[in-house]
């Protein structure tokens, strides 16, 4: 079976372990079990119709005597491209709206109040092909691009706060190139947008021939669900740039991306959640699927998942198929395992600050003691 066929370890797991076996083996490799998400028929029934992956699961706190519960259900919708990557631009636009459209109407029906794309989502990922032509026409403003204003309709309609990461064309700033994210509150506002922090150059991800390191340092946005961030793609090996989004204080962690198997499957199960874990919050980690039709380039697995700050974790959707995961997160959580842990008590990060502040200097002597 090729990489390309493999549908996802969780059901190799249930196929081939014991029922006996299987709660152990999971408890290990995936931490504390969450439950099961219940959701309504009409919702299973519209997935299967619409042939997606749909797969969801709760992570509880304990109770507490002064806190009510914070309860928040978060979905993450990972996609194919829809039509061949030579159609006109604005119809390969179109199609990915209405595709993704129609998955946030089913996570509609399930109650979700935040959802998150994947990254550049309205395109393919075309940026290893160095070509400018025709991709860069999919670049949008970030404040009143259709894209935007068909998330903003989708928020209204839904009350619920979309995160939208788009290839951005900034107008005011000679209209450069970022790859952003547009946050979208429940209210249709768009709440704010954030860029990302680190440019791949690694094999053939070839994004800073398109747009420079983001401008927008660790934003957080207040939403009526929680404070939510998002670090996009790649930024997700440079464990400070998780750890600023939570000094700031997000409690959710988005990490939009699209990364192909041979590169990073390894790490994909591992950078998230551990900054879910170093960091005290909730991470959700969303990887596109498919190929990018005209170029070699690999295989987007997918396989998205939440992870969560006790180092549990949700099982991932597909590798191979649309998807949309739903976690439903008590925001408590973040608060005791920090109580329990101390990870930012114990941080040191005074003594990392002078020290990172030495060692960025021309000047700068490695601290060796040698015979
Ligand atoms: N989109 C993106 O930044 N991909 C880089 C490769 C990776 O981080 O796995």
């Amino acid at each position: 079976m090729s990489a390309s066929e493999f549908e996802s370890v969780e059901a190799s797991l249930s196929k081939y372990i014991s029922p006996g076996d299987l709660d152990e083996v999971r408890r290990i490799l995936y931490g504390k079990q969450t439950r099961k998400l219940d959701f309504p028929q009409s919702a299973t029934d519209a997935a299967a119709e619409r042939g997606f992956d749909l797969q969801g699961c709760v992570f509880e706190a304990s109770s507490e005597q002064l806190r009510l519960p914070r309860i928040v259900r978060v979905g993450l919708i990972q996609n194919k491209i829809v039509l061949p990557t030579d159609a006109p631009v604005l119809d390969q636009i179109a199609a990915l709206h209405k595709r993704v459209g129609e998955i946030v109407e089913v996570a509609a029906m399930c109650g979700v109040n935040i959802v998150c794309f994947q990254e550049a989502w309205t395109m393919p990922f075309a940026f290893c092909t160095r070509e400018r032509q025709p991709w860069t026409e999919f670049a949008e403003s970030a404040e009143d691009g259709f894209t935007t204003r068909f998330c903003q309709e989708l928020a209204k309609k839904y009350n619920m706060v979309v995160v939208s990461p788009i290839l951005e064309r900034d107008e005011i700033h000679g209209g450069t190139l970022w790859n952003t994210a547009v946050v979208v509150s429940n209210s249709g506002k768009v709440l704010g947008k954030t860029r990302k922090n680190h440019i791949p150059r690694v094999g053939d991800f070839n994004e800073s021939t398109y747009y420079m390191e983001g401008n927008t340092g660790h934003r957080v946005f207040q939403t009526q669900f929680g404070k939510i961030a998002v670090n996009i793609c790649y930024g997700r090996h440079h464990p400070l740039n998780w750890f600023m989004y939570s000094m700031n204080g997000a409690e959710i962690i988005f990490n939009p991306s699209a990364t192909v198997g041979e590169l990073s499957e390894p790490m994909w199960p591992i950078e998230a959640r551990n900054a879910a874990i170093a960091n005290h919050c909730f991470t959700c980690a969303i990887n596109r699927v498919g190929t990018v039709s005209h170029h070699e380039f690999g295989h987007f697995y997918g396989s998205s998942y939440v992870a969560a700050p006790d180092g549990s974790r949700s099982p991932g959707l597909s590798r191979i198929r649309d998807g949309l995961l739903i976690a439903e997160l008590d925001l408590n959580l973040t608060r005791q395992i920090g109580d329990q842990w101390n990870f930012k008590m114990t941080g040191r990060y005074e003594m990392y600050g002078e020290e990172l502040t030495k060692a960025v200097q021309n000047d700068f002597k490695p601290n060796i003691i040698k015979e």
